[in-house]
Parts: C-alpha cells; structure tokens; sequence
C-alpha cells in the first residue's frame, strides 16, 4: 500500500497516528526479559507488562485498518469488473472517438508532421496506449515502422505491454523517432507514475538531429483531455511546460479543441545540456494548489527528483 519500506513511514498516517510507542521497543532486548530475575524490580515488570500490551493494542488496530483497506480494495475492484474493466473501456474508446473528436488523434499528428515538413517516410513511431491499428497514422504512408503497445491489446498488431515496464533500448534501432502518448498519462492513476511516464519517453527517443532545428524528431505527441489543464487545481498549461521544459523538450505545436489538449513536443536538448544529470532532475513539480477553488478538478503530474 505504502511505497516507503520500513517501520512506521511504510504504514497509512491513519493507523500510525492511532499507535502509540511503547516505552520500550522491543519486549526481550536489552531491557531485561532474558535476564529478568526474581530481583527485578515491580516497576521494572509492569514496564514491561505495559508495553507488551501496547503492541498488542497497535497490532491489533493495524490488522483491523488493514482488513477495512482489503474490504474497501474489494469493493473497488468488483465494481470495475461490473462495468467490464479495461477491455469494455477500451471498446467504448474505440467506439467513442469519432463522436468526440471527429476522428482519431493521430489525425492532428499527421497533418502537423506534414506541415513541419517531416515528410520522409522512414519515421518510427511507439505508439503508446494503442487501441487500433487502423487508426490515420497508420494508413499516412508517413512511417516505415510502428510500434503499438497497450496495457490490454485489443488486437494482434498491438503488442500488450506495460510502457512503465518496457526495457530500455540498447541501440539505435530500439528507438524511436515519434512517441505518441495520446490520453494515457490521464489514465494513470498515480501522480508520480504519469511523471515517470513522462520521463521515461525520452529514454525512448532517437537522439539523432537532438539539436538540429530543421528537423522535427524526436518527438513526443501529448494529448491530454482538456480540463486536466484548464480546470485542475494542482495542473495548468504552464506547469505542463515547465515539466516538459524541465525534461529537454520544447514546443512545436498545439492546439486546443473543446475537449481535448494537443501538443508536440521536440526532445531537442542534448543529455548533457538537460536538467537531468544522473538520474537526478534539478527541477522538482509537486502537487501545488495553481489554481484554487471549487467545482475543480485534482488532476496533476507529479516529477520527482530521483529517478530510475
Ligand atoms: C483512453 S485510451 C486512449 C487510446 C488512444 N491512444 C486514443 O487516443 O484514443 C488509454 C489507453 O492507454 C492504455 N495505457 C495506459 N497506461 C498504459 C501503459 N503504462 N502502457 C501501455 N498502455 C497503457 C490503456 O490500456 C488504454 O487502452
């Protein structure tokens, strides 16, 4: 449940605020039950009395939290499987783009490539969160490879895999020229994930023409439903730009439509010039409240310093 190992920091704050220490740590250590004598002293005993009861009251409290969790985890995971889980979700997707948008994402892709003069037709692409093989980029003539990846494949072109999980390349010809992430960051759950999920794009991204402006790869397409951006407490435009700013990509393009985000951004920073240095990124992104109110929603991207 908790990510951080170890004692009380690995336990929900609910159960650690109901536990109380016990004035000794450990019943058996140093202080005296292996070598408790018939001279130790009352107070010595109900010392040890009392704290022995002590962790037994926590040990308690923490089994009863831990059973409410594991009732409350049942619960959520019966109602996904009543709604059908991911494969009725995604069906829907599927079904639901047209009405939405007027036609898939990889549409605005196309015609931004086009349009930035990137008409070689030797272009990879991962796309990332695939429902279809069929979709506009796929029928461009504008790519000589695609690779489709989705957590639950819908179909055999698309390789069912976790992007998280996804090894990292050991050559040129493991990497990609685009990335397309189109309405999966929203769908991860945590926060610190879609961060990492981010990162993780440019270890995916040739590096060839880095820095050469001419040139519109690497790239990373980047749709977000719209109101994780217009209307989130903890998540604007800006924060968006400064943790892709903060990750060696600048901006090629946007476009905003009445329910969704479109950007492409240019992975245009050589390693050495970007602020991540050693796993490490000098720029931080937390969950600050931006934009403060009600009726709002808590969408945010959490970057954290260390990464893998
Ligand atoms: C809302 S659908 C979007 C599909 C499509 N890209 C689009 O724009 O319509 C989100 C998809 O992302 C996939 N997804 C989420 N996290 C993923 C991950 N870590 N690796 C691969 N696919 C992922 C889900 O399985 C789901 O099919």
């Amino acid at each position: 449940m908790a990510k951080k190992k170890g004692g009380l920091l690995s336990m929900p704050r609910s159960i650690v605020s109901k536990i109380t220490r016990p004035k000794i740590d450990t019943i058996g250590e140093k202080s005296g039950v292996k070598k408790m004598t018939k001279s130790a002293s009352s107070k010595h005993t109900r010392t040890i009395i009392r704290a022995l009861h002590t962790l037994m009251k926590n040990k308690a409290l923490m089994e009863a939290e831990i059973q409410a969790l594991s009732n409350s985890l049942a619960t959520i995971e019966s109602n996904i499987a009543l709604n059908g889980g991911l494969d009725v979700y995604q069906k829907a997707s599927i079904l639901g783009q047209d009405v939405r948008r007027g036609g898939d994402s990889s549409k605005i892709l196309v015609e931004w490539l086009k349009e930035l003069n990137c008409k070689s037709k030797s272009l990879s692409m991962l796309e990332v969160g695939c429902l279809s093989s069929k979709n506009f980029c796929s029928r461009c003539n504008l790519f000589n490879k695609i690779e489709r990846i989705d957590l639950n494949s819908q179909e055999p072109l698309v390789k069912q895999q976790d992007f998280m999980k996804r090894p990292y390349p050991t050559g040129k010809e493991e990497e990609f020229d685009i990335i397309s992430l189109s309405l999966v960051v929203n769908f991860v759950p945590i926060p610190a994930d879609r961060g990492l999920m981010l990162y993780k794009t440019v270890k995916f991204l040739s590096k060839e023409n880095l820095s050469d402006d001419t040139k519109c790869t690497p790239c990373l397409f980047f749709v977000l439903p719209l109101p994780c951006v217009s209307n989130s407490r903890y998540c604007n435009e800006e924060r968006i730009t400064q943790i892709m700013n903060s990750l060696g990509y600048s901006l090629l393009k946007r476009k905003q439509a009445t329910k969704l985000i479109y950007w492409l951004w240019k992975y245009d920073r050589k390693p050495d010039m970007t602020t991540i240095k050693d796993k490490t990124i000098t720029s931080t992104f937390k969950k600050d409240q931006l934009n403060p109110g009600g009726n709002r929603n808590n969408f945010h991207i959490i970057l954290e310093n260390k990464l893998e």
